[in-house]
């Protein structure tokens, strides 16, 4: 009898609404009617990241998220004083702590805590005593995931986006360096999500890893509601993600 693997969560990153009302510098479309919508259809939470440069997701999107949105907020956001104070003031469920590069068109690695544990050590701990779940996004590498567990993170979100950018052969490697590294994170005692690029064709392989809780969402899901609208976009994920876990 196959083991029952527990459920999997589907966060919705809501940042591409934003880069969309962002193109005409208005009010629409709106991100936080785009959170409603998730939430009924049934996404477990929210994503957004509040990027340095505000180049989709702004402060007052954040503000409004926390105030009217009843699912779990999840805040990507740089390790910079002024996100933790951004974080501290709205108490996010979870901050994610994500690397960020101003030319950068997206989130192109991990955050290497290996190399910046120093630094992060006192940002954690400010979030953790402020009773704010930390996640942090990495690679599927053991060495950041001791870190990460040593910093005292609560959650590991692996990127996807190596598994999902290539085909054949190198995908299935990237998929085992996926799996060992849940594997990794479940013996650490560590919350094991995963994340960026994932989209129909890619993310029923991700979803089947029996230690990743959470799968984290958006663009994808974003460009399919311009065709088939957001609700449904996110029905037919949800469908994927079940199906996988049986
Ligand atoms: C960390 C990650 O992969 C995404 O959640 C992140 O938000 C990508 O950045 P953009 O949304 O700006 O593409
Ligand atoms: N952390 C990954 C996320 O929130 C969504 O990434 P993407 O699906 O927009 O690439």
């Amino acid at each position: 009898m196959s083991a029952v693997l527990p459920p999997l969560r589907l966060g919705v990153n809501i940042d591409h609404v934003a880069t969309i009302r962002n193109a005409r510098g208005g009010r629409l479309p709106d991100p936080v009617r785009a959170a409603r919508l998730a939430a009924a259809a049934g996404a477990d939470g929210i994503t957004a990241h509040l990027r340095e440069d505000r180049r989709h997701i702004s402060d007052d999107d954040i503000s409004r998220l926390a105030r009217e949105i009843d699912l779990p907020l999840n805040l990507e956001m740089a390790a910079t004083e002024e996100m933790l104070a951004i974080a501290l003031s709205h108490k996010p469920h979870a901050c994610c702590l994500v690397p960020e590069k101003r030319e950068e068109k997206t989130t192109e690695g991990g955050l290497d805590v290996a190399v910046g544990h120093r630094a992060l050590a006192p940002f954690i701990r400010s979030l953790r005593d402020a009773e704010i779940r930390v996640s942090l996004f990495v690679d599927p590498e053991d060495v950041q995931l001791a870190v990460a567990k040593a910093l005292g993170a609560d959650i590991v979100e692996l990127h996807t986006g190596a598994y999902c950018e290539v085909e054949g052969d190198a995908r299935q490697a990237e998929l085992a360096r996926l799996r060992r590294a849940a594997e990794t994170a479940a013996r650490l005692g560590l919350e094991c999500h995963a994340g960026h690029g994932l989209a129909f064709d890619t993310v029923q392989p991700v979803a089947a890893i029996p230690n990743v809780v959470e799968l984290n969402i958006g663009h994808f899901l974003v460009g399919e509601a311009i065709f088939v609208g957001l609700e449904a976009a996110i029905r037919r994920m949800r469908v994927l993600m079940d199906e996988a876990r049986r």
